[in-house]
C-alpha cells in the first residue's frame, strides 16, 4: 500500500521538461526527433535573431506566369506543368527559352536590404526539377538555357555581400527525373527509389560545395509517400548534411520517422531545426508553437510562390503584411515574405512597391523586430508585444489604436515599468489598477504601426517601477 500511496503522491517532473508539447514517448523511434526542446548553438540563435526573411520563387514557370495559349490557370503558377491544358513535352522545352537578361544579382540583393530582409531563402530547383546552378547531376539546369550561366553563386554572393544570409529552397520532388517515384508499388520502384536519394544526396553535397557560404536548407516536396516511407535514409541525409556543413539550420519539412510520421515523430516531438508547417497560416497563440521555433512563409496574392501575370483576387498591403511580421515574432517566430521574378528576371512592379513601402517601417522600427522575442505580456486588442531578446525591454506594436486613444498595459506578475516612450517622446501612463496601465495616445492618428518602448524591471526583489506609487 506504501508503494501505491508513494507512486501515485511523489509526481515524477518530466525527464526532459523544455518542450511542453505533452509527449507520449511511449513508441520507441530509431529515426524520431534526436533533440529534445530548441537548439543552443550560435548558428540557430543567428537563424532566430534574424526574424524577416525573404522568399524568392524563379524558375522557367515564370515563362507562361500562370497563363498558356489564352487560358489562365487557377492553380500557383509555379505548378502550371501539372495543368491539362499545357503538354509536359511543351513544359518542359520552356528551358530552351529562359534567358533572364535583365537578372542583376545586386539590385535583388540591395532591394532585400531596403525592405529590411536579413536571410533570403532561393528556389535552388522547384517539383518541376530546373535547376539555377548547372548541376554536373542533371541535364535540365541553367547550363543548357541560352542565358547558360550559373544564377545561385552571383546571388550568394550579392546578398550576403549586402549582410543578408542565404538559405536554399530544394525540391524533393523532381518531376523531371526518370527515377522520381511518388510511390513505390514494384521491385524496380525501390531500385529506382534508391537511385533516386543518391541523386538527391549528390546534389545536396554539390549545393554545399559550391555555395559555402549558405546557412540551411528549406526543403519541400517530401510529402509522398515514397519519402515519407523511408524514414531511415531522411535521418541519414540530416546527419550526413550537418557531417559536412556543421551547423547548418533545416526544418521540420525534411524528415520522417520510421512510422511516417512527418514534422512531429510519433512521440510529437519536432524533428528538424524549427517548425515548417506555418505556410500561408500563423499561430494564435503562444500555446500553437509548442515551445519550438517556427517560421511562417507567406504570399503577397492568396496562393502564388512562382510568377503570376494574373494576380488576381486579393493582394495584402504593406501593413497587412507587417502584421503577419510583427504577430510571427511576438509569438516567438521567423515570417518569410515571397516574391516571384519575371522570367527576365526583373521585379514586377508591385512587389518592388512593397519591398519599399516594407523597408520605409523597418528602416525607423526594425529595432522591434530583430532579435524580438515572446514578452510574456497578455495580449491586448490594440496589437502585439515583442520582447528585446534577454532584455527588460518590451517593444508595443500599435496596429489598432482604440476610439477611446487608452492603451491598456496589464503587467505581468513581479514586473513593473520603469518608463514609456515613443520615438524620442517619453509618456506618462496612466495607473489605472493593480499593475494596470492606460497609455494615452490621445488625438494620434496613424496609417502605419506605432511602436512604444516599455523599459521593464522584473524580479522577485526588484526596486519598484516609477509608475506604481499611488498619487
Ligand atoms: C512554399 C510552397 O511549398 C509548397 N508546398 O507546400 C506544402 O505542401 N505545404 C504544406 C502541406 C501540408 C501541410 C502544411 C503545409 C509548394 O508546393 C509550393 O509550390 C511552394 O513552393
Amino acid at each position: 500500500i506504501l508503494a501505491i500511496a508513494c507512486s501515485c503522491l511523489c509526481i515524477q517532473p518530466a525527464a526532459h521538461a523544455q518542450t511542453t508539447v505533452p509527449a507520449k514517448d511511449t513508441i520507441a523511434l530509431q529515426h524520431g526527433a534526436h533533440r529534445i526542446g530548441v537548439r543552443t548553438d550560435a548558428d540557430m540563435a543567428r537563424w532566430r535573431s534574424l526574424r524577416f526573411g525573404q522568399f524568392i520563387h524563379w524558375g522557367v514557370y515564370a515563362i507562361p506566369g500562370g497563363e498558356w495559349k489564352g487560358k489562365t490557370y487557377n492553380g500557383a503558377a509555379e505548378w502550371i506543368r501539372s495543368w491539362k491544358e499545357l503538354p509536359h513535352e511543351e513544359y518542359d522545352n520552356l528551358y530552351r527559352q529562359f534567358n533572364p537578361v535583365n537578372f542583376d544579382a545586386q539590385q535583388w540583393a540591395s532591394q532585400a536590404k531596403e525592405m529590411g530582409a536579413k536571410y533570403m531563402i532561393i528556389t535552388t530547383k522547384h517539383h518541376d526539377g530546373f535547376c539555377l546552378w548547372p548541376s554536373k547531376y542533371s541535364k535540365y539546369t541553367i547550363a543548357a538555357s541560352p542565358y547558360k550561366k550559373d544564377l545561385l553563386g552571383p546571388m550568394v554572393a550579392a546578398y550576403n555581400k549586402a549582410g543578408i544570409d542565404v538559405y536554399l529552397y530544394f525540391s524533393i520532388i523532381d518531376w523531371s527525373h526518370p527515377d522520381y517515384r511518388a510511390s513505390l508499388k514494384t521491385a524496380a520502384d525501390s531500385a529506382a527509389n534508391k537511385r533516386f536519394q543518391v541523386f538527391v544526396k549528390n546534389q545536396l553535397a554539390e549545393l554545399l560545395q559550391r555555395y559555402p557560404t549558405v546557412k540551411g536548407f528549406w526543403f519541400d516536396g517530401t510529402w509522398d509517400d515514397s519519402w515519407k516511407r523511408d524514414g531511415a535514409f531522411t535521418d541519414e541525409l540530416e546527419q550526413y548534411l550537418q557531417s559536412i556543413h556543421p551547423g547548418l539550420v533545416m526544418g521540420s519539412r525534411l524528415r520522417a520517422d520510421e512510422k511516417g510520421a512527418r514534422h512531429f515523430d510519433s512521440n510529437g516531438r519536432l524533428m528538424g531545426d524549427y517548425e515548417q508547417g506555418w505556410e500561408r497560416k500563423l499561430p494564435e497563440k503562444i500555446e500553437d508553437v509548442h515551445g519550438n521555433d517556427w517560421e511562417a512563409v507567406m504570399t503577397v496574392p492568396e496562393n502564388q510562390w512562382g510568377y503570376n501575370a494574373q494576380w488576381a483576387g486579393h493582394i495584402k498591403t504593406a501593413n497587412e503584411l507587417l502584421e503577419m511580421l510583427v504577430k510571427s515574432v511576438s509569438l516567438n517566430g521567423n515570417f518569410v515574405l515571397n516574391f516571384g521574378p519575371k522570367a527576365d528576371g526583373t521585379f514586377r512592379t508591385e512587389e518592388q512597391q512593397l519591398m519599399t513601402q516594407i523597408g520605409q517601417w523597418m528602416k525607423i522600427n526594425g529595432e522591434a523586430v530583430y532579435n524580438g522575442t515572446y514578452a510574456g505580456f497578455e495580449k491586448q486588442d490594440w496589437g502585439y508585444y515583442i520582447r528585446k531578446a534577454g532584455t527588460d525591454s518590451v517593444y508595443m506594436v500599435v496596429f489598432n489604436i482604440p476610439v477611446s486613444g487608452s492603451l491598456r498595459v496589464k503587467m505581468p506578475a513581479h514586473t513593473s515599468l520603469v518608463s514609456v516612450s515613443l520615438q524620442q517622446q517619453t509618456l506618462t501612463p496612466e495607473l489605472i489598477g493593480r499593475n494596470e496601465y492606460f497609455i494615452h495616445l490621445s488625438g494620434k492618428q496613424s496609417d502605419t504601426p506605432v511602436v512604444i518602448l516599455l523599459k521593464t524591471t522584473s524580479g522577485e526583489n526588484k526596486e519598484k517601477g516609477n509608475f506604481e506609487k499611488a498619487k
